[in-house]
Formats: C-alpha cells, structure tokens, sequence
C-alpha cells in the first residue's frame, strides 16, 4: 500500500458533478482530493457516447456553478463543445482530477472521524489510500451500461453492444439492426443507424413520452419558476398530443402519469425526438414489442410472435449507478442501488457523505449540489472552528 493522502473532502468520480464539487471547494479554500477511474475527466462524455450527441437541455439549464456558457455557443451544446467547455472549467477552477484511481472502497471511520477510501491506481498498479473529514460520490447515476440477460443472448449470431459503445452507423450500412429500447439513446441512435443506411428497428417494452425541444425548453423554463410538476405535465402532455397526435398506432403509447412526474419519481428521461419519429411514422423505422428469446441462427422472437433475422443489437437498455460497489454503507443517503434513498434529499448523508449527480436532474441538479455541498461543508468546518477556538 502506497503512502497516505489527507484532504478535507475525497470526492470520487471526476465527471461534471465531481469537477463542480471540486471548483466550488477550490472557491472556498477548502483542500479536496478528486479520484477518477478513468485517464481522463468526463469519461462519459469523452468515451462512453455516440458522435451526433448533443447537450438536450438547452445550455442555460446546463451550465456549471459560476462559469456559464458562452454567449456564441448553440442553445443545445454538440457534445465536443461541453467537453471543450468542462476542459475550460477545470482549467479555470484549478481543479485536479487524479486520473486512473479506481475507488474501490470507502468506509467512515468512527473512532477517527474520518473516511478512509482506498483506490486503484491502473497507472502503477498499486492501491492507495485517503482519507478525508468529508466524502462527495459522484460517481453518476449511469456508471455502467446494463444489459438485460435475455434468453439465449449469448448464443446470438450476430453482434450486440450496449448504446454507451455505439459512435455511429457506419459499420451497420446494409445491415439488419435492432435497438432495444426507446429512451434518448435508443431513440437517436436509431435515427442515427437509418441516416447511415442500416435497416434499423427498435424493440420498445413500455409507454414512452416523446416531447421536442422546444416543449423540453418551456418545461424546463416552468420548474425554473417553481411552476408544479402537476402543471407542467398538463401542458407539456397538452402540447405533445398537439404536437406528435396519438402514437399508441405507431407502436409508442404515452405513459398515464406526466413526464416531469415519471422523472422525478423514477429517473426516467422523457424521449427528446431528433427525427426517429418521423421516420417511424414513413416506416422507415420499424416498431417492435420487447424480446422474448433470442436464438444463435440470427432470430430474434418478440414478445407478440414475430420472428425476425438481425446482423447486430444495440442494447439502448439504460445504466445502473455503481455506488454501492465501493461504498460499504449508503450513509443514510443511497440505497441497494446507489441512488438515494426515497424521502430524503439527494446530495446529504451523515458522518459527513455527500452525493453530488444523483438528483435525477442531470446537469441542471448538478449545479445546485454542487454549491449545496461546497456551503454545507464550509458551514460545518466554521462551526467546527467557533467551537475549538
Ligand atoms: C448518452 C447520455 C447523454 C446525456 N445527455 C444529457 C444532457 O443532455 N443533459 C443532461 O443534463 N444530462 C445528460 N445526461 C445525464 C448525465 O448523467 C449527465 O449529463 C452528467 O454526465 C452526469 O455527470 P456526473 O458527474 O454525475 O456523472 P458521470 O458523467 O457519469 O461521471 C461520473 C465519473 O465517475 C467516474 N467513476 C465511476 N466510478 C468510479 C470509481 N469507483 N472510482 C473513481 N471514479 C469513478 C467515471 O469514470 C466518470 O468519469 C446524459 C447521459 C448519457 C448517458
Ligand atoms: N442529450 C441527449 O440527447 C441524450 C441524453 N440521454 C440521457 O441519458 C440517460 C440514459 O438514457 P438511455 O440510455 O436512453 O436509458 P433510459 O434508462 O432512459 O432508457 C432505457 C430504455 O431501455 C428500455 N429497457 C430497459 N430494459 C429493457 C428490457 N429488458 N427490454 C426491453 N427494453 C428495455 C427501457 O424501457 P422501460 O421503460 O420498459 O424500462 C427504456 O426504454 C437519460 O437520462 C437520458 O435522458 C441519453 C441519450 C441522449
Ligand atoms: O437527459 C438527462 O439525463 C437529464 O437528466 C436531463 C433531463 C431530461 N429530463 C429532465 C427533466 C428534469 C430535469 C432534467 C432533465
């Protein structure tokens, strides 16, 4: 075991809810160490997405604390801009990610008050050890791609991914495709694979909400002004119907609660449509229900009889939080899962654990955490101060 080191805060996880937890520390004074598994910062956005990927919020919901995005950037930021943008914020804020430490465990120390976090270093291939009077997670709400463990899948005869492996169509051109899954990634990357000339399809399991930009926007722009969920989701279904029509035909039915309901309670993105739909209401997307069985002639069986040959399946199945793989305890904030647990806020623990990311509101809830957590520690180290002095 490599020497100690010894900050105030560990933060684990260097992609944009730890890089802001780290800038409004380093704004406050207050020593902080940021550990990530990867040999960069924002592996999500550098490493673990597809070409056409753009910020779906506009960027004024998607700013971190104290350095908004400039003025000539696009409403929606390409993805090559944010990561040009988190690369000017870290710079900016003196922020100093230690890249390939793998936290692999992190405990809080009673008797010492302290956490004690042990990583990986990939780079030397030798473990080390931190500890801190705090600890942030931010180590994401989609930390690992998940896969369904459908029967026979691993005796398909064709190739599957999951969609954080997909760049683009390219490969596909010509081929029979199937993406499972209708949420933003299944959505685009369909689109994505029929522009490139593969014949795509898309396996949807359950009733979606499928909004455009310009409702997200106004929705967005409501819950800013503290409009409730409950309204929001009247108009913006409202506006949908209006909009796209009735898509129950098309294979999409909308779910029974509202969209900003459905995301708040269980995580789950609306689908922002970038032009899948119009291509499933030509046919040239084609609809399916979810997979039954999967065989290793290239046949896949769904759910209501149909038989079809795919070359390749692009699991747009969605992420799992990996929280709890290291964390030993939830500390009074995440649960089995690693997300928080229900009825509590999302970014404060006990014994000083923080989660920053986890407020099922993407880069829009990270900048609130991040500031909540920076204030929140600076108060606590204050009051700790008054009483020792
Ligand atoms: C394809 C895609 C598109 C998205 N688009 C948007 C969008 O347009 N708008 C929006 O608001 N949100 C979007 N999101 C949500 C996304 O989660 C956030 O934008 C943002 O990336 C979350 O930041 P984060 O730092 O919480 O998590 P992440 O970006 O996932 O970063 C977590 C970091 O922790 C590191 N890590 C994980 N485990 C460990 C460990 N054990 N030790 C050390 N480091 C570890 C990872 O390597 C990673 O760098 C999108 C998500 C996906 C998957
Ligand atoms: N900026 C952008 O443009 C983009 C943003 N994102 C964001 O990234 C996050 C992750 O999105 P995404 O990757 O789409 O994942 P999601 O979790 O949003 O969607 C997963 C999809 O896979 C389906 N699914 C899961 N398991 C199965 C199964 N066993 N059989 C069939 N279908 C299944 C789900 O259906 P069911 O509802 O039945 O569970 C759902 O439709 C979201 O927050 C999203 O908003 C993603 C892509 C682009
Ligand atoms: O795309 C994501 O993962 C996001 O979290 C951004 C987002 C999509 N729908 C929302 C509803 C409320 C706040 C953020 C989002």
């Amino acid at each position: 075991m490599e020497m100690a080191e010894e900050a105030n805060v560990i933060i684990v996880g260097a992609g944009p809810a730890g890089l802001a937890a780290s800038a409004c520390l380093n704004r406050l004074h207050i020593s902080n160490i940021l550990l990530e598994r990867e040999d960069c910062c924002a592996s999500l956005w550098k490493k673990r997405s597809y070409d056409r990927l753009k910020l779906h919020l506009a960027k004024e919901f998607c700013a971190l604390p104290y350095m908004p995005f400039p003025p000539n950037a696009p409403r929606f930021v390409p993805r090559i801009q944010f990561i040009q943008y988190l690369e000017n914020y870290v710079s900016h804020f003196q922020v100093n990610p230690q890249c390939n430490r793998c936290v692999v465990s992190a405990e809080y120390d009673q008797s010492r008050r302290r956490w004690k976090v042990v990583a990986e270093n990939s780079a030397s291939n030798t473990e080390e050890l931190y500890f801190g009077k705090y600890l942030v997670a931010a180590t994401g709400e989609n930390s690992e791609g998940f896969i369904p463990n459908l029967p026979g899948l691993n005796l398909f005869g064709g190739d599957y991914l999951h969609s954080s492996e997909y760049r683009n169509g390219k490969a596909y051109k010509g081929k029979n495709v199937l993406v499972v899954g209708c949420g933003n990634s299944g959505m685009e990357i369909a689109y994505d694979l029929q522009k490139w000339g593969a014949k795509t399809s898309i396996a949807v399991r359950s009733p979606v909400h499928i909004l455009n930009k310009n409702i997200m926007w106004l929705s967005m722009t409501l819950l800013k002004f503290q409009v409730s969920i409950k309204k929001v989701d009247k108009i913006v279904t409202r506006l949908a119907k209006l909009q796209y029509g009735n898509l129950s035909k098309y294979g999409l039915p909308r779910p029974k609660e509202g969209p900003f309901y459905l995301k708040a309670t269980t995580g789950r993105s609306a689908t922002i449509d970038v032009g899948c739909l119009k291509n499933i209401k030509k046919g040239k997307v084609k609809v399916y229900p979810t997979i039954k069985s999967v065989d290793r002639s290239k046949y896949i069986e769904f759910d209501n009889g149909d038989m079809r040959k795919f070359d390749a399946i692009i699991f747009a199945t969605g992420y799992r939080s990996t929280v709890r793989k290291w964390l030993k305890d939830g500390g009074g904030l995440f649960d089995e899962t690693g997300l928080p647990m229900k009825n509590t806020n999302s970014w404060k623990g006990e014994n000083g654990l923080y989660g920053a990311g986890f407020a099922r509101q993407g880069l829009f809830g990270i900048a609130k955490d991040a500031r909540n957590i920076a204030e929140d520690i600076k108060s606590d180290l204050t009051s700790q101060n008054q009483r020792n002095n």
